[in-house]
């Protein structure tokens, strides 16, 4: 057993026991640390002794890893200035595989390889002390470290796999920020290999006052104004209180409104980042302010239709498919238009990046998007070795096939990026000559709604495997009360999960009519607090703004008294 051993007497245990000690443990009651859908992520006070650990941790997968860089990235994406985050990234670039057993024991044993960690950090302030966690862990385990600095979550991810390509015949790009700034640029150049004419003005970037705004700038310092024209929008990152406040992807996409700052004239084309990068969605006001949202599936949906028609156009239709990955959360009437106008194939998997990820990887070109915008077009080493020997035939085959090898460059490869997502639109459009007009045209959404219920215990709650998550089996009352209340609604779907990231469990529904989907997830709603009870987190965990927000909409009540023999009721 690893832990009989008596580990003190190790020099290099020595030396991590004695660092250790500087980053103990804050006091969070009974709640533990949990390495969720985006790694840990709370209040930033409470992460230095976790960011310690997450530092062990990356040296020991470097060290199994053979030596490979692993990647570290501070940062709390979406969430307000006060917290932080931790992710690991694994040698391709892509999110950490969880296999958590393996790291202990390799802690036990490992001597050699070497170990390298590469870490980034977002502009929260926070950062820079997490980072002497990192560097301590780091430090006491004899890996070599580089410290990147600030960057987005995606430059992480570009870090990593090109440092561990480098020299191979698989090479990925510079192992420099500078680096992914020349791929995505050149990449985008050759996408304009023909004229085209952007008549639809500039794009207006919301960056949530976070590392998006300092890293899009660096960007627009790479690519020609008259072929790209950002105008950059809350890009305060000296005032850390603003970040993702009002603005930001993940506040657009929830309250379906315009961030602070907006000012755009009708059909003017607006976008906004999340707080580290990795999300993007458009939006725009029709005539009347009437607010319109280009999600994530609409990217999807934009980027499927276009890069289909070019593999069909460059004549490689018979050897490349394309196959589109989305959740549960895709709107019905994109995953409708995937599947009936565009005539391509839909999988589902759970929520989070990596399942979407994975599915994807296993398409020749696999398009995937959460509906929240984080999502990018995974081209596997069959199609790009089917674009790299193709011969056109014809100008019309040349023109594809160039644009198609420019785009798998242009692409992100290793996570969703809203950089490379955003040249990716960009590009679309104007080859398209599309305003988002006709982007929006493509198909009507159909009216839905997303809410979040603090539960009791939200691990009460188990969907049925294979059910993407679409099904409950447990609580066993809970999936047939469901079914009843759908039922009432025409083209109704509705569906309870637990979140993976918060102590809570959400409650997705869409239908033909707006005031029906309210009336549907009222009822449900209703339903799973009558069953569970809510329930208020531990301090620790939760902050004020939240607290208050809840209160407000209703969704917050006193948690339930205890009945004897443990059992619970709700008020
Ligand atoms: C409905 C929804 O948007 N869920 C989000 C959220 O996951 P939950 O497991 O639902 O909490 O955070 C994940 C990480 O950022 C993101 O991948 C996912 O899309
Ligand atoms: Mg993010």
């Amino acid at each position: 057993m690893l832990y009989e051993q008596d580990m003190t007497e190790q020099p290099e245990f020595g030396a991590v026991l004695e660092a250790c000690k500087q980053y103990p443990r804050a006091d969070t009651g009974k709640k533990d640390f949990g390495y969720g859908t985006a790694g840990f992520r709370m209040r930033a006070d409470l992460l230095p002794s976790v960011i310690f650990a997450v530092g062990l941790l990356a040296s020991i997968r470097s060290r199994k890893c053979k030596g490979s860089a692993i990647g570290v990235m501070i940062t709390a994406s979406h969430n307000p200035a006060e917290d932080n985050g931790v992710k690991i990234v694994d040698p391709e670039g892509e999110m950490m595989s969880e296999e958590w057993e393996w790291f202990a024991t390799w802690l036990a044993n490992a001597r050699d390889p070497e170990g390298l960690v590469i870490f980034a950090r977002d502009t929260r302030p926070s950062g820079e002390a997490l980072v002497e966690a990192l560097k301590a862990a780091l430090v006491a385990t004899g890996t070599e470290y580089i410290d990147y600095g600030i960057a987005t979550t995606p430059q992480l991810h570009y870090l990593v796999r090109a440092t561990n390509t480098l020299g191979s015949d698989r090479e990925y790009g510079e192992v420099s920020i500078e680096g992914y700034y020349k791929k995505l640029s050149a990449a985008f150049m050759n996408t304009m290999h023909i004229e085209y004419a952007n008549q639809a003005g500039p794009v207006y970037v919301d960056c949530a006052n976070g590392v998006g705004a300092p890293q899009l700038k660096e960007l627009l310092k790479y690519l020609p104004e008259d072929k790209f024209k950002a105008i950059i929008v809350n890009d305060k990152i000296d005032q850390p209180d603003r970040l993702n406040k009002r603005c930001g992807a993940d506040w657009v996409k929830t309250q379906q409104r315009a961030p602070e700052n907006f000012n755009g004239k009708d059909w003017d084309r607006w976008t906004s980042l999340d707080g580290d990068a990795d999300r993007i969605v458009y939006y725009f006001c029709e005539e009347g302010s009437i607010f319109r949202l280009l999600d994530g599936d609409r990217i999807a949906t934009l980027a499927a239709d276009y890069i289909g028609e070019l593999v069909h156009k460059s004549g490689l239709g018979e050897q490349i498919k394309l196959g589109v990955v989305q959740t549960a959360y895709a709107n019905g009437a994109s995953t409708k238009y995937i599947e009936k106008t565009l005539k391509l194939k839909v999988e589902f998997t759970p929520t989070g990046v990596k399942h979407l990820h994975h599915a994807a990887a296993r398409q020749d070109i696999g398009v995937y998007f959460e509906a929240n915008g984080h999502g990018t077009v995974l081209f596997s080493e069959r199609a790009l070795k089917a674009l790299r020997k193709h011969q056109p035939q014809s100008t019309a085959q040349l023109n594809a096939l160039t644009t198609l090898r420019a785009l798998s460059e242009m692409i992100n490869q290793t996570v969703g990026d809203a950089l490379s997502d955003l040249l990716l639109v960009e590009v679309i459009l104007s080859h398209k000559q599309w305003t988002v007009k006709e982007w929006l045209s493509t198909y009507a959404d159909l009216p839905n709604k997303l809410m979040k219920v603090n539960v009791m215990d939200r691990n009460k709650f188990i969907t049925v495997p294979g059910s993407a998550e679409r099904r409950l089996e447990r609580p066993p009352a809970i999936q047939p009360r469901m079914d009843e209340i759908i039922a009432k609604y025409q083209d109704a779907r509705c569906f309870v999960r637990a979140s993976g990231t918060e102590d809570a469990v959400r409650i997705y529904g869409e239908a033909t009519h707006a005031m029906e989907v309210e009336e549907m997830l009222a009822q449900v709603q209703e339903y799973v607090i009558h069953i569970s009870g809510t329930h208020i987190e531990p301090w620790v965990f939760k902050r004020e703004d939240d607290r208050i927000e809840e209160l407000e909409m209703g969704l917050r009540r006193d948690p339930p008294d205890p009945l004897p023999g443990g059992e619970q009721k709700t008020r």
